[in-house]
């Protein structure tokens, strides 16, 4: 991967090429073998060693290597180190070309002075152009202290990008150390976050301010760990043990999503096989109440272990992921009944939204699995904004325009109904299975509302609300309402699913929508 390498030692005898691999050695050492060292010692690795476990071998090409910073700040007598704290170029990935930053934290602990931020500048923009991916490594103290306000500008300069690039390339942050202050701003608006367990943290204000301003005790680790941001706050998309899984999540997640929002992404290959799958006429439990795992059926309806999931950690009543169906990327939004038992709360809406978001702004077909018993009631939903949040959700999908195919397993009660990809937001294609129960609540809750005068006056209540609730499931807790209106497209046997959907992808694959002329739209923030 070095390049000094690949000068051989003839030409090095001459005078000029000499003094060339002398500095190409000393820009590689960075900040100095005791700083490498130390890094090591904190579990980390070195700028250049993240860059030659992501990159495809020997394909990465460095620029700007000898980048000097020839600022003056605070003090006259700063160290200069060729490169300035951040390694940058382009190379590939799964074959495919990607740009990437990785900060070196041995020079001024990776912080971000001028001409840091210009080399980024320079990759992002690249990165545009050319219509390919670009990566972040992160592991930084931030703005360059020395520097003032140029490296305040270099961080606006990035963020400016990150927003012009968004929905246009995809964009990947790792934070693998200390990513705090305004520096978090950057990964927080490209698509992805990965996080590194126990040696990375992201926060606007440290431990130490926290305390000086609210007098909380806390650790980097729990007020910004990837632990805290992968369950709590949903920063990181991914929390990951160490960083060579951080590495390996991006170069799969990178294997779903093409290099731009005018391509499609990458198709794999695929030996079509019997499709009918007989464990989903099972999953499903008899009892209505009964909890199941959607990820079950999520395995059954895609390509074996194809399913990588996303924002596993946080708002598990939802699911997201990619997974591939006949060897092309498809993104999945699905309740999951085995987790609160699936209901729609304000996380959950916000995660899937954001998803949903992605898949359409770079052309991934949408597939939703409904068993959604209605949004979850309560003051703490109410007074932190379920209508705004939930709200997101329903825009995200209606607006989206790839194909998008909906199976409801079974509840789709109420708001929820219309908003998990229903026929009237623009869902292509809905089958459900005959277990579905699409109404506009569930059966006991609805009883209690429209007979409450007959049951108060029932010799024995309970008997009464009981034949009440048999009948109302009876004749509206079941998926053939919907089916006589064409808000379901078929009624489907679960074994069949796959088929279906094989067949129904393959039939969108020219979808074209013309959206009214706008600059853009205004989701409900
Ligand atoms: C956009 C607005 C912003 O970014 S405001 C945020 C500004 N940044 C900060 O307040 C963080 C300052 N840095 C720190 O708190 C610590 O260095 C952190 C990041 C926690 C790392 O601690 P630790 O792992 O113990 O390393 P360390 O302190 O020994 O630092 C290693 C070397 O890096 C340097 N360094 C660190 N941060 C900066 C910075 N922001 N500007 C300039 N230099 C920085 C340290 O001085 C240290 O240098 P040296 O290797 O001893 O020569």
């Amino acid at each position: 991967m070095h390049v000094q390498f690949l000068i051989p030692d003839y030409i090095c005898s001459m005078d000029k090429f000499h003094e060339l691999r002398n500095k190409i050695a000393t820009a590689i050492l960075g900040g100095g073998e005791a700083r490498i060292s130390s890094q090591h010692k904190k579990g980390k690795l070195t700028a250049r060693e993240r860059l030659q476990l992501l990159m495809d071998e020997g394909s990465f090409e460095e620029l700007d290597m000898f980048v000097h910073n020839r600022n003056r700040g605070m003090t006259t007598d700063q160290e200069q180190f060729p490169g300035d704290g951040v390694v940058t170029g382009y190379g590939t990935i799964n074959g495919r070309l990607t740009y990437v930053f990785s900060q070196d934290f041995t020079v001024y602990g990776g912080s971000l002075s001028e001409p840091h931020a210009r080399k980024i500048c320079k990759i992002m923009d690249l990165a545009m152009q050319n219509g390919a991916p670009v990566i972040g490594l992160n592991d930084s103290g931030g703005a360059r202290i020395q520097e003032g306000v140029v490296s305040l500008g270099g961080y606006a300069d990035i963020f400016y990008r990150n927003t012009r690039a968004s929905g246009v390339i995809p964009q990947i942050s790792a934070i693998m150390g200390p990513c705090a202050g305004g520096a978090v701003y950057s990964p927080a608006i490209t698509d992805f976050i990965l996080m590194v367990e126990e040696t990375s943290y992201m926060f606007v204000t440290g431990p130490n301010v926290v305390k000086t301003v609210t007098h909380e005790e806390v650790t980097a680790e729990e007020l910004g760990g990837a632990h805290t941001h992968a369950v709590k706050s949903g920063v990181t998309h991914f929390s990951c043990t160490n960083e060579v899984e951080c590495i390996n999540n991006i170069r799969q997640l990178l294997s779903y999503v093409p290099q731009n929002c005018e391509e499609d992404a990458p198709v794999y290959p695929y030996e079509p096989t019997d499709e009918i799958r007989p464990a989903l006429n099972t999953i499903i439990p008899a009892s209505s109440n009964q909890p199941y795992d959607m990820k079950d059926v999520i395995s059954e309806l895609t390509d074996k272990e194809s399913f990588f999931e996303v924002h596993k950690d946080f708002a598990e009543n939802l699911i997201v992921g990619f997974a591939r169906i006949a060897g092309r990327s498809i993104g999945i939004v699905a309740n999951q009944p085995a987790h609160l038992a699936g209901v729609l709360d304000i996380h959950a809406s916000v995660k899937g939204a954001r998803f949903t978001r992605f898949c359409d702004a770079f052309n991934i077909p949408l597939l939703v699995l409904v068993d959604v018993p209605g949004f979850l009631p309560g003051t703490d939903q109410e007074w932190n904004g379920i209508i705004t949040n939930g709200a997101k959700l329903l825009f995200a999908l209606s607006e989206a325009t790839v194909p998008k195919i909906t199976v409801t397993t079974r509840k789709a009660y109420g708001g929820a109904y219309c908003v998990m990809n229903s026929k009237h937001i623009g869902a292509d294609l809905n089958f459900a299975f005959p277990q579905a129960e699409i109404a506009v609540m569930g059966p006991k809750g609805a009883v209690e509302i429209i007979y409450k005068k007959e049951i108060d006056a029932a010799p024995d209540p309970e008997a009464r609300t009981n034949e009440l609730v048999a009948e109302y499931t009876e004749r509206f807790a079941n998926p053939y309402l919907a089916a006589e209106k064409g808000y379901i497209d078929e009624v489907i046997v679960p074994d069949q699913a796959r088929i279906k959907l094989i067949k129904g992808y393959a039939m969108l694959e020219n979808k074209v929508v013309t959206m009214p002329r706008k600059k853009h739209g205004n989701i409900p923030l």
